[in-house]
């Protein structure tokens, strides 16, 4: 045996004659600590299906607000407000969000739609008093959207998840784009899609998974007049066909729990509450602008996309801290996940309550928004 092999042989034995083990091993064997959110895991019951959603009234909490003498009352108590960018977001410190009347809701509904982002610091109260509470709090701003496809807490399938750790994810899924990022406006192919929404994280990565957010109503400012008046004039069909595709190729939780749905929406809203104009086109749902050719509905859509997903000057991050609970109108707003930190594998578990709100109110009066008969034959996504 030569010097080596001794040598190999001796520094082997010692660690086993002292039963060293690698941290690792010593990882594997400990009980595994209960996750403190494991009750609002993510769940893809295969039998939830639900019937087509039917129009309801829907009357904005905002507008009670506007008569009120001081509409930013519930802030009063607030120890810090910050206005993030100029075009849109607020951080807020010291308002305890669970604690809000039906009076102080109603303002926030107004604030939200003023500022189009609002995080709210130290929520960690509205956090721990669960899922009956997130529905109650939800129910305030609107009907509560059931998602067709994403995961739910078991028993509640209003609440939304983002769930993703070391060895799963329902979102984020590498699908071979050079970016992670895709501006969207949530479920905007309903026919009443939400309003003020509410979103938090249960648990969130040392660093990164910020939310990004950009304003609609400033991308819609920075074009030209004339381009406006034209794009008001304008309407685009939104699908929920591919995202229920997806589901049904047996991705993310693999259930389709109500039959898609395609929507006509004007691409210029305007906000019931404040009277804001707002761009409403997102690359996520988004397919076609209804009456035109082809190339021209490409090339509109592709500009705006550009335009939303490079204008850094109108956008603004949400960075997490434990117990931020952030709130957001989408009626003129868009987000998009931010997934810089998968590689780490740490654990980023959100929830969302997405309240729907009114059928998109047309910049331009009488728009008529009448379904196309079929859908043309270039359907895509851009
Ligand atoms: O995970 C995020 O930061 C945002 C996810 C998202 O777009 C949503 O839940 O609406
Ligand atoms: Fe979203």
């Amino acid at each position: 045996m030569s010097t080596v092999e001794t040598i190999t042989q001796v520094a082997e034995a010692i660690p086993k004659a002292l039963k060293l083990r690698s941290a690792d091993e010593e990882k594997a064997d400990q009980p595994k600590e209960e996750y403190r959110y494991a009750h609002l895991l993510p769940v893809f019951p295969q039998d939830e299906h639900y019937d087509p959603l039917v129009p309801f009234e829907h009357v904005d909490p905002g507008l009670r607000a506007l008569s009120h003498p001081n509409p930013r009352s519930f802030l009063d108590n607030a120890t810090s407000i910050v206005q993030l960018t100029p075009h849109l977001g607020e951080e807020v410190r010291g308002v305890n969000l669970a604690q809000l009347d039906s009076d102080g809701r109603d303002q926030v509904a107004l604030e939200v739609a003023r500022r189009g982002l609002v995080v709210f610091r130290d929520q960690q109260d509205f956090i721990d008093r669960g899922p009956e509470f997130y529905l109650e709090w939800g129910r305030h701003f609107g009907r509560l959207h059931i998602h067709p496809t994403s995961g739910h807490p078991a028993g509640y399938p209003e609440v939304h998840l983002v769930y993703r750790d070391e060895s799963s994810t329902f979102n984020f899924e590498q699908n071979n784009s050079i970016t992670s990022t895709g501006w969207h406006s949530d479920v905007s192919y309903e026919l009443q899609p939400p309003g003020t929404t509410t979103f938090f994280l249960l648990s969130q990565p040392t660093t990164g998974g910020d939310t990004g957010f950009t304003s609609q109503v400033a991308a819609l400012k920075k074009l030209s007049p004339q381009f406006v008046a034209f794009l008001k004039t304008l309407k685009a069909v939104h699908s929920g066909y591919e995202q229920a595709d997806y589901s049904r190729q047996g991705r993310r939780g693999g259930v389709v729990r109500r039959e898609p749905v395609e929507n006509v929406h004007p691409i210029v809203r305007k906000h019931p509450v404040t009277g804001e104009e707002a761009l409403y086109v997102n690359r996520q749902f988004t397919r076609y602008i209804v009456g035109l050719k082809r190339q021209e509905s490409d090339a509109i859509l592709r500009l705006l996309y550009d335009h939303i997903d490079k204008s850094a000057d109108i956008q603004a991050r949400a960075k997490w801290e434990p117990g931020t609970v952030v709130l957001w109108d989408n009626r003129i707003t868009a987000h998009t996940a931010i997934a810089d930190y998968v590689e780490t594998g740490q654990r980023r578990h959100g929830a969302r309550i997405t309240p729907q709100a009114e059928r998109p109110i047309p910049a331009q009066e009488g728009l008529d928004l009448t379904p196309p008969d079929r859908r043309p034959f270039y359907y895509q996504q851009l």
